[in-house]
């Protein structure tokens, strides 16, 4: 896996000489061992990049952050004695602390609305006042690659109610927020304070079981559907090195309260082109350009209320729906429509066996591109 030079994504990896998990950036296809190259290069840094996580690197902050990345990108450039390394396994970068989901694609919450609730208004009458979400579970957050066993649940059957495998188990192609630094109890983080807290963004699949997903969530929301695994990628972007990929985001339709009103502040929609490959075969490429909510806006709703940030805290943007869908339920029009696959097969949900890659790039500077990597995951045999 190759993630360029410009992207200098930051990751947790060992190796069979030195099985320790340590922090690491993807540098073209090799990764620089950081320990290692900062305590030669610069010792006052090496306190941020020694332990087994990226989480102390998360909580130092954003001159930290700035100053760390500045100092790669020079000694990369200037040949300094910068330990690289290949052959790498990666391990979960960072201790998940809260795990929440967003749902801030309009034409995702469009189809699913159309799907879930064919009697009523695609999209219910809060969607364009606040970014919907909820929480989620952050101890089965998993590192990419990790095989995704097939939950079990209840669901509505035509004679009634069953237990037992998902039959409609499904993908979501998410962007992940990963914050650094943390907020106060009781002080809500506003939009301009976004940067000051978000450290980067992974990749995410928000594995779905829609048939126990439609039966279990009136009038609380998702549960165990979505419990079972989230995937991440291996290696966290920083959010530097997207100042090349701001766009604006769409055009509001209905008037924002204050605190979620970016019209003044730098807009934060991100052009990150999204692929999902169903083994091996590309399924889709959603662009999260379109996406109505930004990550700032999900933030400052996230702690609206006083709630209090943790580093480690990962909040995912939603499905990445627009021109093209992130997810089977949309890409299958709800099993109406199966997906053709180039061996002859078909595929409305996914099946044992089958392997989802979704990968993302952005642009970076003088038209090089930003890796994010991919968020890998195989669908084990029922239990
Ligand atoms: O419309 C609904 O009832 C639920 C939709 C979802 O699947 C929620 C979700 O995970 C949000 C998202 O990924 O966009
Ligand atoms: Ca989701
Ligand atoms: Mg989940």
């Amino acid at each position: 896996m190759n993630l360029g030079h410009q992207t200098l994504p930051y990751g947790v990896f060992s190796t069979a000489a030195d099985p320790r998990p340590r922090v690491g950036v993807a540098y073209g296809d090799r990764v620089v061992d950081l320990p290692a190259t900062v305590a030669a290069l610069d010792p006052s840094l090496a306190e941020f990049v020694a332990g087994p996580s990226l989480d102390t690197l998360l909580a130092a902050g954003r001159d930290v952050w700035n100053r760390l990345r500045t100092s790669l990108a020079g000694w990369l450039t200037d040949g300094a004695a910068v330990v690289l390394v290949d052959d790498v396994t990666m391990h979960l970068p960072f201790t998940v602390a809260d795990y929440v989901d967003f749902y801030a694609s309009e034409q995702h919450a469009t189809n699913l609305g159309r799907m879930f609730r064919p009697d009523q208004e695609p999209l219910t009458p809060n969607w364009k006042h606040l970014p919907i979400g909820y929480h989620g579970r952050a101890g089965t957050v998993v590192l990419s690659g990790t095989e995704i066993v097939r939950p079990s649940g209840q669901r509505r059957v035509s004679g009634g109610i069953e237990y037992g495998p998902s039959q409609r188990l499904d993908i979501e192609a998410e962007l992940g927020f990963v914050v650094g630094t943390p907020s106060r109890l009781g002080a809500p983080v506003p939009l301009d304070a976004f940067e000051e807290h978000v450290f980067g963004v992974c990749l995410v699949n928000d594995w779905s079981a829609r048939d126990i997903q439609a039966w279990e969530y009136v009038p609380l929301g998702p549960f165990l559907g979505k419990s079972f695994a989230t995937s991440i990628s291996p290696w966290v972007v920083p959010l530097a090195a997207f100042d090349h990929a701001r766009v604006s985001p769409p055009v509001r339709t209905s008037p924002l309260q204050p605190y979620l009103d970016d019209e003044k502040t730098p807009a934060w929609g991100l052009d990150i082109r999204f692929e999902i490959r169903l083994n091996g075969h590309v399924l889709s490429r959603p662009a999260f350009g379109g996406m109505y909510w930004t990550g700032a806006q999900m933030l400052a709703h996230l702690t609206a209320n006083g709630a209090s940030l943790r580093t480690g805290d990962l909040y995912a943007s939603g499905t990445v729906s627009g021109d093209e869908c992130g997810s089977l339920i949309e890409l299958s029009w709800n099993g109406q429509n199966p997906i053709a696959l180039p061996d002859g097969g078909t595929r409305t949900f996914l099946t044992d066996g089958d392997e989802v890659v979704i990968s993302a790039v952005a642009p970076g500077a003088d038209g090089a591109v930003i890796h994010l990597g991919e968020v890998t995951g195989r669908i084990g045999s029922r239990p």
